[in-house]
């Protein structure tokens, strides 16, 4: 009998998984059943434990289904963010005015970002949802829907977590207690990409990883995001239901690592317009972030990354001009720069392109 996660594995019927991690949807992209891990049995738990830490370390991307964030909050963020968007511009102004450390931010247009060499048309709506609470004015129904919305990610983050931790041979609460994540930072980006049906050159976001622990994602329907996988971007098809999770930078350095944050990008739709809606979720913005001890001290290669504050790598992510995943290179170990996916020297200036997606 296969477990319950196996069931959602529709590339590998026959249970020859390869590096899928057991379970998958469209294009090997494993698939976490979080019902599972809150109420299956030992046996069950512990195999689905297994599933994410590979999800993490083979693809640094997942689906997970049955995690008890309602539909209808999902649409009604939709919604709401549409309102949003369509509000005239004066009555933005002043969080279109923001900078990278307001804590709430809208931009829209057109940006050039030479990690891609492409033109990005995106708005976004970026809102500090923890430790404390903002969001635009209008429209007026936003602010209840977003705080129920990033307390329902928030607790499913914390949840999945725990089970990072315990898939990295860790206590449960190891990482939540060296992270201190009771005071986590969270940020909800909404994302806009109008439709575009020109020629070559133009995308949604360029490609970049996250600089948290763990981004949650869901979008309106229309396909766009795109993960790298083992060298190829691979278009993310969410089965019915389901939240994409993201590994960030945070997870790649207290993890030593073994997990690496993902690169990701957005394309954009030739007809319809695309929108998505994140909830990133990082460590306390005072917590010092550096690998595990206990990892560090079983891997050969020692410690791979310096200790460095979760608030003072978001600045240095968001003031330099980088690419992809350079921001991490502060923190690595000198050495391990050269087994860096992304080390070319493309820049893009975070504040205006919009390539600091979170910022
Ligand atoms: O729109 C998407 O699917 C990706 C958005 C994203 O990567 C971000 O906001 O950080
Ligand atoms: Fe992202």
């Amino acid at each position: 009998m296969p477990t319950p996660s196996h069931r959602h594995c529709p590339n590998h019927p026959k249970g020859d998984h390869g590096d899928c991690a057991g379970a998958c949807g469209g294009d090997g992209i494993p698939v976490i059943d979080l019902g599972v891990l809150l109420n299956g049995n030992a046996e069950e738990r512990s195999q689905a434990t297994h599933e994410l830490g590979q999800a993490c370390e083979h693809w640094g991307f997942f689906m997970v289904i049955n995690h008890g964030v309602p539909e209808a909050l999902q649409e009604e963020v939709m919604e709401a963010c549409k309102e949003l968007y369509s509000l005239p511009r004066d009555e933005k102004a002043e969080y279109i005015a923001a900078g990278p450390k307001d804590p709430v931010r809208i931009g829209t247009g057109l940006f050039y970002s030479d990690v891609d060499d492409a033109i990005c048309r995106r708005g976004y709506v970026k809102m500090v949802a923890h430790p404390e609470f903002h969001c635009p004015a209008k429209p007026a129904r936003l602010r209840d829907i977003a705080v129920e919305y990033s307390a329902r990610t928030r607790q499913l983050w914390l949840e999945l977590a725990k089970v990072v931790s315990e898939s990295l041979g860790l206590d449960r609460g190891r990482i939540s207690e060296v992270l201190n994540l009771e005071s986590c930072f969270q940020i909800l980006v909404g994302n806009n990409y109008p439709p575009y049906a020109g020629s070559d050159g133009v995308m949604g976001i360029s490609a970049h990883s996250d600089h948290g622990l763990l981004t949650l994602l869901f979008q309106n329907g229309v396909d766009g995001l795109q993960v790298k996988h083992n060298g190829q971007w691979i278009t993310a098809k969410p089965l019915p239901g389901s939240l994409f999770i993201l590994t960030g930078d945070q997870l790649e350095i207290v993890s030593n690592g073994r997990y690496k944050a993902v690169l990701h990008r957005a394309l954009v739709h030739g007809r319809q317009t695309r929108m998505s809606f994140v909830s990133l979720v990082g460590p306390c913005l005072d917590a010092v972030v550096e690998p595990v001890l206990e990892l560090a001290q079983n891997d050969p290669q020692g410690m791979k990354f310096r200790g460095i504050r979760y608030r003072d790598y978001m600045e240095h992510q968001q003031s330099s001009k980088m690419n992809t995943k350079a921001a991490l290179d502060i923190v690595r170990v000198q050495g391990d720069i050269l087994t860096c996916e992304s080390t070319t020297n493309n820049s893009t200036e975070a504040d205006s392109s919009g390539y600091s997606p979170t910022s």
